[in-house]
This record gives structure tokens, C-alpha cells and sequence, in this order.
């Protein structure tokens, strides 16, 4: 059996990134302090996993999967891993310190990546003594059925590292599309302000949440508006992702709007927390 893959955090995202890894063959410890995360943990798995089968993606044995995964609180629990990847809170003092964690306890061969939206990987790299191991493999939501990952490299990065993560994401049935690290990379560059405005065009009274997103679904065709996709991504995520990319471009159009700030104060979070822009 080959060695484990970590995943650092296990909510929206590091569940998704645990079940594609896991129903690919691998084991995987999933790392995270909330009692509630873990006590969770095989039941949203559960979900997924029928989610999955119903949707034709995975035909595989449910109860093999749901064993092949652990839900650990104890950072030593990755002292075996191959690689791992970060999927923990989007603030940058939390991802630095994680990093410094994982490179303390992980085998110095182990690849260290991260899911953040939109922190340069290179402030990440810096914690760590093997930055030539460091990228960002950005899986998109819900990662067991998004088959494109926005992969970061850094001038670090190396170029072995890029072939393993390569390989781990075709083993998930993924491939990646590699941009250079920059704040919120290409993607959320350019979605984060998009749905920062959309949600500001509600506040002004210009349009309700659903006229926003119909404008974009049926005048531009895209498969799903801005707030819907803000809902789906969580208002809290996008709140401290906007605050990221204020932070490293200084570029004051990703100030949040008030309406965003309040939404997220109120524990409207969207899909996660039952409603946001749409219940
Ligand atoms: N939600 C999305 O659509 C989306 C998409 C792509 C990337 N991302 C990025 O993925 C990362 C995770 O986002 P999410 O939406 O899954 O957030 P989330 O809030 O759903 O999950 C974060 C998890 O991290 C855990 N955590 C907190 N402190 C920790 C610590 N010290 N060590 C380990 N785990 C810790 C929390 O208990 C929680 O389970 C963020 O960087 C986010 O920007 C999110």
C-alpha cells in the first residue's frame, strides 16, 4: 500500500479533496481540530460518496473508501505522508503557521500543497525549509466533481513536484492547469471582485440576487451566476478571500461590500449554513 496522503482541514473543501483521493486508492489522514469536523466526518464522506454513485462518478465500495480515510486531531499523524494538501482557514498567519508545522513533522520527501484561493504560495513556501516541494493545487467546489484543478507554481517550485502533483491528480481523474503564483492566481482574480460587485449591484437596488445571476446565465450563458457561486463557495471564504487580495495587491476593489460584511456577521454563509443570496 503506498504511503498516505494528507489533508489539512476538513470542511467544504479538504472533504472533497479527501474523497477524490480516497476513492482513487489512497489512503488519507485528514487533519483538524474542531470535534465536530471529525465527529462529522464519515457521515458527509457517506454523503458525498452517494452523491457521487448517483450521479454515475463512483461505483466503487462505499464502506472500503469511508475505512481507507482518518479523521486525526494529532499533527504527528502525518509523519508518513507522501503529500498533502492544505486545506485549512483562509487567513494567511494560520496557512504560514501550518506550513511551519508541516514541515516540521512531514518526511522531508513529502510534497506540500495548498488549496487557498487566493494567498501567493511563495508566503507559504518561505515558512517551510523545502520550498522546491511547495504549489498550489486550487481544487475547485465540489472537488470530487470538478475535473480541472488551478495548479500554482512559484519560481521554486520544482519541476518533479509539479510531475507528482501531476500524477496524483490524474489518478483522481483530474488534470491541472498551471499559472504562475500570483494573489488569487487567474481565477480568483477575476471572480472575487466579480462577485464582490454582483453583491454591491444588490445593495444598491440596482437588482435582486436573482436577477443578478440571470443576467450572467442567460444573457452571458454561464452556467451559474455570481451569488450562486458565492453560496456555493461560502460567504465567510469569500469575505476572508476578498480580505487576502486586499491585503497583497492593496488594490481597493476588493474592499468587501457592506452587504457582504453583514451577510456573514449574521451567519448567512450560504449553502453551508442553510441560506446566503439564496436559501
Ligand atoms: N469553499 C470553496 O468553494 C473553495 C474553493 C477552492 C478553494 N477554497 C479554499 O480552500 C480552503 C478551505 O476552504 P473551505 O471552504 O473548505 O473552508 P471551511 O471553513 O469549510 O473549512 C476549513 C476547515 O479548516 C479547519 N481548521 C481550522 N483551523 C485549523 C487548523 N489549525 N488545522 C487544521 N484545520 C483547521 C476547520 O475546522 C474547518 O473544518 C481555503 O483556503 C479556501 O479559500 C475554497
Amino acid at each position: 500500500m503506498d504511503r498516505p496522503v494528507g489533508v489539512v482541514g476538513g470542511g467544504t473543501m479538504g472533504l472533497g479533496v479527501a474523497q477524490s483521493l480516497a476513492t482513487a486508492g489512497h489512503p488519507v489522514v485528514v487533519l483538524d481540530p474542531a470535534d465536530q469536523v471529525r465527529a462529522t466526518g464519515s457521515d458527509r464522506l457517506r454523503d458525498g460518496l452517494r452523491l457521487a454513485k448517483l450521479l454515475g462518478r463512483f461505483s466503487g465500495d462505499h464502506a472500503e473508501v469511508l475505512s481507507s480515510v482518518r479523521w486525526t486531531a494529532v499533527e504527528k499523524d502525518l509523519d508518513d505522508v507522501q503529500f498533502v494538501v492544505e486545506c485549512g482557514p483562509e487567513r494567511i498567519p494560520l496557512k504560514q503557521e501550518l506550513f511551519r508545522m508541516l514541515d516540521a513533522v512531514c518526511p522531508p520527501d513529502a510534497v506540500l500543497a495548498s488549496c487557498t484561493s487566493a494567498i501567493p504560495i511563495g508566503l507559504l513556501a518561505a515558512c517551510t525549509g523545502r520550498p522546491e516541494l511547495v504549489l498550489g493545487m486550487h481544487f475547485m467546489n465540489p472537488a470530487p466533481l470538478k475535473p480541472v484543478v488551478e495548479v500554482a507554481r512559484t519560481e521554486q517550485t520544482g519541476a518533479d513536484t509539479l510531475r507528482r502533483a501531476d500524477e496524483l491528480l490524474a489518478g483522481m481523474g483530474k488534470r491541472g492547469i498551471v499559472v504562475r503564483d500570483a494573489p488569487g492566481f487567474v481565477s480568483n482574480r477575476v471572480l472575487m471582485s466579480t462577485i464582490n460587485d454582483a453583491a454591491t449591484v444588490v445593495q444598491e437596488g440596482t437588482a435582486d440576487p436573482a436577477t443578478v445571476d440571470k443576467v450572467f446565465e442567460d444573457c452571458f450563458g454561464h452556467r451559474m451566476g455570481p451569488l450562486r457561486t458565492a453560496d456555493l463557495i461560502g460567504l465567510d471564504t469569500i469575505l476572508d478571500t476578498l480580505h487576502v487580495l486586499l491585503e497583497t495587491t492593496g488594490d481597493d476593489r476588493f474592499t468587501p461590500c457592506e452587504l457582504l460584511v453583514g451577510m456573514v456577521r449574521e451567519g448567512r454563509l450560504g449553502k453551508k449554513s442553510g441560506g446566503g443570496f439564496f436559501r
